[in-house]
């Protein structure tokens, strides 16, 4: 493998490196014996004109010399492209040269033509920064759970806040926990990195799941953290320090020179989810914004620029340019914050070499040009050679964070925190789910991030997430939360498969089960409805129906699927005819035909809408008689022409006159409800107004209640110190009578029981008069209470009675004059004027 000599590399200034070297160089150019060794047979014929067509385009567009990978320090060279999100300052005047170019426009280039295997690996490529002699072995992230590593900042302050002394160990120091009383967590997790070496940190978290995807396996690395942590810093680094993304990239070509039984098809996309919209990045600005990304069904996003890349440089050249076009804007926390989540991606396709190493294609080849496909060329399972198709998705998450001082960067802050939250409460659910073998809803639709994650996180892919926090003490709280948002997604279960497409009977067969799968889930989704959506809030319920939809849909895709395979199967016989088009694309991966039927539905809704449009036009047309001279149609126009006229008066007049009988329904249907009201408004006053006398009453009855009865008490004490003058000389008193008082007849019973007789009677009066004028009173009055109340007769001690009623006396010596009878008292007549209370 080591001795096979590397191809010439003369082709390599353009970007579609052909797999054989001479393919891509002018065919005037070659040596007759060689173009007719590399161009003989039918397939090179075909492929050479799609060669030539792709060389032409290649060798017009000029390309701009490639800087290094993008990175943090060489921000500057970066500046003047990169679209600034608004309030961020200017920080170059230069123009972007090479904006709106892209040379990878690879929508007809012949996927055959931009293998790489392990001859075609430029040497240089996979130098340096990657430990070639330290392979992950096969059973890399196969232990079906989230890869976890905490990586801390190095921190200018002298003190960190964080213990991590023992391997893959965190814990707070207990002098800055919040309470003293208990003993801060520990958390563990599969490493614990510190340091500013790039390198380590890629061998831990990263390498293992590169593999995978060259493996076949779906795979996805992410870095979360507050803002300023070192995201940016552990995916893209910088120059000195490569980070996980340009590694991967090497160890990518590096993996294909140590694995010559296959040859790959390598596709890239970058794109950003800024305020909860979705950017390409590969796309030219202006487009990019006008047609933002649409996410349709599990994870198929359309419209997205898919570049083919057959080497390092052009990986570079891809990056780069989505990085220019990244919204990054200075923070109060960094001076240049990420402020999108922003996710490269590489589509990894690879099938078996073709008999004794050749990369020859052997199989079926399409017939004239291909067909320009969405999402760039496809690989073909040849000669029953299976193809494998996998994603690995880099993604640099923008950094959560605290309110900020600028306006927008906190408009910002409010869609980053909320799609980290939905993150956050996703994860939630699944590590829940996956600990107590539940099945709750998971709210993947609450946010872009989520949505474009769903495949990965609900269990397709391998996952690696690197938690960054920054250890200083004034950053506590943001790094407990990320390292709790760590230790939840720990939990997480997954279970990865290889994509691995065999042959077209497999791929029938593959569908078949899917669609079992599938129905049997909607099913399982459908009787567990009733139950569950009691328990869904109305947002989640909405989730719910749209997830049974695509179900339903990806059913639909696939059952159509099935039939158009079986339709191409049935005019297979003839071994002599080339295999149709539709027979290539049925060749496709899954994830490839998703693509494929979605741009063809879309074709297919535009030219039914044309046909709808065409046929309203051809019956609008009026009807001639087959034998109709022409002056005749003429006439036959001219009136038709003048009767559509006049209908269209008449439709406008009436359109017009439409407006009238409903305007005048409007108003009498509004003038009674506005005197329903005005009715209603004014009873409401009355109502009030009687309450408020009622209440205005029952004050002033109150207050003369209170009035008398200190009266009374006045009277009784007046009455009790004038009675207890003549205690010495009351009944068998002894002689100091006055001359004037004579002394009572005995009356039956003794004075006391005729008063004490008196007293009921006025009592009983008195209660039945209050009672009946207060059940007519519309103020309601606790007569229970008053009746429960002793009256001042009645607190009056029994022997004063006897005093009152035996003894007749004149008050002239007294100024009081309440007890003359036969004469009303001023009391009296006072509480006459009382309607409630009757003497
Ligand atoms: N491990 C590290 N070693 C050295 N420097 C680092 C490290 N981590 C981060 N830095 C530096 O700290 C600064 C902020 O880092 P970076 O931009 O990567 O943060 P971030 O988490 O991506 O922030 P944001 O979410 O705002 O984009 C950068 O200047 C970076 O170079």
């Amino acid at each position: 493998m080591a001795s096979t000599p590397a191809p010439s590399r003369i082709s390599r200034s353009i970007p579609f490196t052909p797999k054989r070297p001479l393919s891509s160089a002018s065919s005037s150019e070659l040596p007759s014996a060689i173009k007719s060794s590399v161009l003989g047979s039918t397939a090179k014929k075909f492929k050479a004109a799609l060669s030539s067509e792709s060389r032409l385009r290649n060798t017009v567009i000029s390309k701009p010399s490639l800087a290094a990978v993008p990175a943090t320090p060489a921000r500057k060279s970066f500046e003047a492209a990169r679209p600034r999100t608004p309030g961020t300052p200017n920080r170059s005047q230069t123009p972007n040269p090479i904006i709106n170019t892209s040379d990878m426009d690879v929508s007809r280039i012949d996927p055959e033509e931009a293998l790489v295997d392990f001859q075609t690996v430029e040497a240089g490529d996979v130098s340096g920064d990657i430990d070639e002699g330290v392979i992950p072995g096969p059973n890399y992230g196969k232990d079906d759970k989230v890869l976890v590593s905490i990586r801390i900042r190095p921190t200018t302050s002298a003190h960190t806040a964080w213990d991590h002394n023992v391997p893959r160990t965190i814990k707070l120091f207990p002098q800055h926990a919040k309470s003293t009383a208990t003993t801060p967590p520990e958390f563990h997790f599969d490493e614990v990195l510190t340091g500013s070496e790039n390198r380590p940190v890629y061998n831990a978290v990263a390498r293992s799941h590169v593999c995978a995807a060259m493996d076949g396996y779906n795979s996805v690395i992410f870095a979360y953290g507050q803002t300023a942590s070192g995201k940016t810093f552990t995916l893209s680094g910088n120059e000195e320090q490569p980070g996980i993304i340009p590694r991967a990239m090497k160890d990518v070509f590096a993996y294909i020179r140590r694995t010559p039984t296959r040859e790959y098809l390598l596709r890239c996309s970058y794109l950003e989810i800024y305020n909860e919209t979705i950017y390409d990045l590969l796309a030219p600005p202006s487009i990019s914004a006008a047609q933002p990304v649409q996410i349709q069904g599990m994870g198929i996003l359309v419209p997205l620029r898919e570049e083919v890349v057959t080497s390092l440089k052009s990986v570079k050249e891809v990056l780069e340019r989505g990085e220019r076009n990244r919204r990054t804007a200075s923070t109060d926390w960094n001076e240049r914050s990420s402020r999108s989540h922003s996710v490269f991606r590489l589509v990894v396709e690879s099938r078996e070499r073709g008999e004794g190493g050749s990369a020859t294609p052997s199989g079926r080849q399409t017939p004239g040009a291909r067909p320009p496909t969405p999402g760039g060329p496809r690989l073909q399972t040849i000669g029953g050679r299976s193809v494998q198709t996998s994603v690995l998705s880099l993604i640099d998450l923008a950094g959560s964070e605290k309110a900020t001082s600028d306006k927008e960067r906190t408009r910002e802050g409010k869609y980053i925190n909320t799609s980290l939250l939905t993150l956050g409460s996703v994860i939630g659910t699944l590590a829940e789910n996956a600990s107590k073998n539940k099945n709750d809803h998971v709210p993947y639709r609450n946010s872009k991030l989520t949505r474009l994650l769903q495949p990965s996180l609900s269990g397709d892919a391998r996952i690696s997430v690197i938690c960054t926090i920054n250890p200083d003490a004034n950053a506590v709280a943001e790094s407990t939360s990320t390292l709790l948002f760590a230790q939840r997604i720990k939990r997480v279960q997954l279970n990865a498969k290889k994509k691995e497409i065999v042959d077209t009977d497999a791929l029938i067969e593959r569908y078949r089960k899917e669609i079992e799968d599938l129905k049997s889930k909607l099913a399982e989704r459908e009787a567990e409805a009733p139950v569950r959506n009691r328990r869904l809030s109305a947002r989640e319920q909405i989730d719910e129906s749209k997830a049974m939809k695509d179900l339903n849909s990806r059913i639909q895709q696939l059952t159509k699927l099935i039939l158009t395979s079986q339709t191409v199967d049935e005019s297979k016989g003839d071994e002599s005819r080339p295999a149709s088009p539709s027979k290539v694309d049925f060749d496709m991966s899954p994830y490839q035909l998703q693509q494929e039927l979605l741009a063809t539905r879309l074709q297919l809704e535009s030219q039914s809408n044309q046909i709808l449009s065409l046929e309203t036009a051809l019956l609008s047309r009026p009807e001639l008689p087959p034998d109709a001279s022409e002056t005749e149609k003429d006439k036959l126009i001219a009136e038709q022409a003048k009767t559509i006229r006049e209908l269209e008066i008449v439709v406008r007049g009436y359109e017009d006159n439409l407006g009238e009988p409903l305007r005048a329904d409007r108003e009498d249907v509004e003038k009674e409800w506005v005197d329903k009201l005005e009715e209603e408004v004014k009873k409401r006053e009355e109502k009030e107004a009687w309450a408020s006398e009622l209440v205005r009453q029952l004050e002033k009855e109150k207050k003369d209640q209170t009035q008398l009865r200190t009266k009374l008490e006045d009277e009784r004490r007046a009455l009790a110190t004038f009675v207890s003058k003549f205690d010495p000389v009351g009944p068998g008193g002894g002689s100091a009578l006055p001359s004037k008082l004579k002394p009572a007849k005995p009356t039956p019973g003794g004075a006391s029981a005729a008063f004490a007789e008196r007293q009921q009677s006025r009592a009983a009066n008195l209660a039945s008069t209050i009672i009946e004028d207060a059940e007519n009173s519309p103020a309601r009055v606790d007569l229970s209470s008053m009746k429960a109340q002793p009256s001042l007769l009645d607190q009056m001690p029994e022997e004063e009675w006897s005093i009152m009623d035996d003894v007749s006396f004149e008050m002239e010596s007294v100024k009081h004059k309440s007890v003359v009878k036969g004469s009303e008292s001023p009391d009296k007549s006072a509480l006459s004027s009382k309607k409630n209370i009757p003497l």
